[in-house]
């Protein structure tokens, strides 16, 4: 199992749900939902670029997987009115690969460039030259008698996305006029990404309906539109059609997934650390251990997002559960909000590890 196998609360996109998505993202601006900073400063920017007939500055779109970065990249090309050419950093393996699609583009258009961190060095350092100056030198030749011919580029805006933007070089990201950072949703938002997908779909979905499944997405769009699929079927099949607030229990009930959006990994985790191990501190290696998985797996699957979900926090002793972990399985939280095992050596001086 890794971050991107799929599971039903994964961020990432598994190959048959782009088709899917396809259908519901948004096209433009306004239909955007959230994110409203970045769809203001954007907006500023794409206007005064049109007035000025000149291609806006490139934009780089910075944050973790499934919260619209590609979904803005082709609202900018739609706003702009121009064409998108779409591209990724792994696709371009040599530089002769960029040369190649950076000559065919045509005045303003936009090049969409996804998981920009993963291009390669000499592709990368082409780059620089044609973000500042729209021109590309092409090297013929090799070894001392090589010689390298400018060519010009029609102006352009690039657009690169990346879930790690720390892997970015300085060179690469100063030549970026605009940088968007993503946020995570909040469960208002999501549940107005969920009321649009609803409608698209043909889904009736009330209101509390929204509410419920939108706090089980993890802050996430695709999540909450993947949870939809399922919740809908649901419906259609043990239920009257209409997602409601208890349909959508029932359903994520089955699925496992419960009212913060945990998997049955995430549940498994926590329940070792708070109800086998006191609430830790215990050590990444014993905790996986005891829920029969790897170390890997539990740190880049299931950690994140208990730690962003204030669940679990790392200290140099090991994970320690939170009192909102406790609270979250139904236990009470200890007094002192330590995990268990400080609170009774502080009480009786026993670091036993409960059963
Ligand atoms: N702000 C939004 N409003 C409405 N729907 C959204 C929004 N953001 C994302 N979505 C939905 O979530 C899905 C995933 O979004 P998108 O593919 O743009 O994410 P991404 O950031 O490019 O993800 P990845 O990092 O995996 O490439 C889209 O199909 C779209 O329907
Ligand atoms: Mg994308």
């Amino acid at each position: 199992m890794t971050a991107d196998d799929g599971g039903l609360v994964s961020a990432a996109a598994t190959p048959e749900e782009r088709a899917f998505e396809a259908g519901l993202r948004p096209r433009t601006l306004s239909e955007f939902v959230g994110q409203r900073k970045v769809r203001e400063q954007l907006s500023i920017m794409l206007e005064g670029a049109q007035g000025r007939g000149r291609p806006p500055d490139h934009v780089l779109l910075s944050g973790p997987p499934g919260l619209g970065k590609t979904s803005l990249a082709m609202i900018i090309a739609e706003e702009l009115g121009v064409p998108l050419r779409m591209t990724s950093g792994p696709a371009i393996e040599r530089a002769g690969d960029l040369v190649a699609i950076l000559t065919a583009l045509t005045p303003g258009e936009v090049l969409f460039l996804d998981e920009i961190h993963r291009i390669a060095r000499p592709a990368e350092e082409l780059l620089y030259a044609a973000m500042e100056d729209f021109r590309v030198d092409v090297v013929l030749g090799k070894g001392p008698g090589a010689t390298a011919i400018p060519l010009d580029l029609a102006p352009f805006t690039l657009v690169g996305a990346t879930t790690r933007s720390g892997l970015l070089t300085g060179p690469l990201r100063d030549r970026f006029g605009f940088t968007a950072h993503m946020d995570f949703y909040g469960a208002d938002e999501l549940a107005l990404v969920l009321a649009r997908s609803a409608r698209l779909l043909g889904v009736r979905l009330t209101d509390d309906g929204a509410a419920e499944v939108a706090g089980r997405s993890r802050g996430t769009p695709r999540i909450a539109n993947r949870l939809l699929r399922r919740v809908r079927d649901y419906a259609e099949v043990r239920a009257d059609g209409v997602v409601s607030r208890e349909v959508a229990q029932a359903a994520l009930r089955i699925y496992d997934v419960d009212g913060l959006g945990l998997d049955r990994l995430d549940r498994a985790v926590l329940d070792a650390l708070v109800r086998r191990f006191g609430g830790g501190p215990v050590g990444l290696g014993t905790l996986a251990v005891s829920v029969g998985e790897e170390a890997e797996t539990v740190e880049d699957v299931s950690e994140p997002f208990l730690l962003r979900a204030g669940l679990l926090v790392r200290t140099a002793r090991g994970r320690v559960a939170t009192p909102a972990a406790f609270t979250h399985l139904g236990l009470e939280p200890l007094a002192d909000g330590l995990g268990r095992s400080q609170a009774s050596m502080a009480l009786s001086g026993d670091d036993s590890p409960q059963a």
